[in-house]
């Protein structure tokens, strides 16, 4: 079994950024929700397929859905159990939101034919976009570990195969789309992200 060396990374859904943006409570009018098609009375199932340090996940719980984290890094992985351990054992809405979220690890590509999701997130790791110097770093210390997705194309057309509903590619504001995959249905643009959204077909609202 490969080693896993010890990171200064740490996933922190209680404290720092996410904490933050959890307790202000940001809601379902906000990009990743809208591109993510949540909408009056509809709540996705989602599975994120590039989980990462599982901040979007957690937002996506945190508005009430049910979310599938894939991560193939043996290495963040098991960072990201640690921090889904901590924000259960922190009790409350935080532990209330992790209980939706179940963690996987292996490669999307493989996994979501599998899984037949509903809407699947796709972020793959892109050249450094952002100024501050603690994104910087955090992303200097992600690649590290994960290095680039030089088979983001191919995780694209897995989850447009696999999704059922729709596919949100989270991409950076003001590059070309993903050359070799079909042209987005819709984009949603942030202030340094934009989601390219493919739609395939409307998420019906649940009976009664
Ligand atoms: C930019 S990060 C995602 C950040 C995440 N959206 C967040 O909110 O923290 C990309 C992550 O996707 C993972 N990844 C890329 N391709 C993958 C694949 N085919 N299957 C599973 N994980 C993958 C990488 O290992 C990396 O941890």
């Amino acid at each position: 079994m490969q080693k896993l060396e010890k990171s200064p990374l740490i996933v922190d859904f209680v404290g720092g950024a996410v904490g933050h943006r959890f307790r202000s409570g940001e809601g379902r009018g906000q990009g990743l929700a809208k591109a993510a098609g949540f909408s009056a009375g509809v709540t996705p199932d989602i599975v994120d397929a590039t989980a990462g340090l599982g901040r979007d996940a957690f937002l996506l719980a945190s508005l009430g859905a049910r979310v599938t984290l894939i991560e193939r890094s043996e290495q963040m992985h098991a960072l990201l159990a640690e921090g889904i351990e901590r924000a259960k054992a922190e009790g409350g809405r935080y532990a209330e939101t992790v209980a939706r979220m179940t963690l996987i690890h292996g490669d999307s590509r493989e996994l979501l034919a599998g899984l037949a999701p509903q809407v699947v997130l796709i972020d793959p790791m892109h050249p450094p976009r952002d100024k501050t110097a603690l994104v910087k770093k955090e992303m200097r210390l992600i690649r590290d570990i994960v290095g680039a997705d030089p088979d983001a194309v191919e995780l694209m057309q897995a989850a447009l195969d696999a999704a059922q509903n729709r596919v949100v590619l989270k991409w950076p504001l003001r590059a070309q789309p993903m050359a070799g995959i079909r042209k987005p249905s819709h984009q949603i643009i942030g202030k340094s992200t934009r989601y390219d959204v493919f739609v395939k077909a409307k998420i019906a609202a649940p009976a009664g």
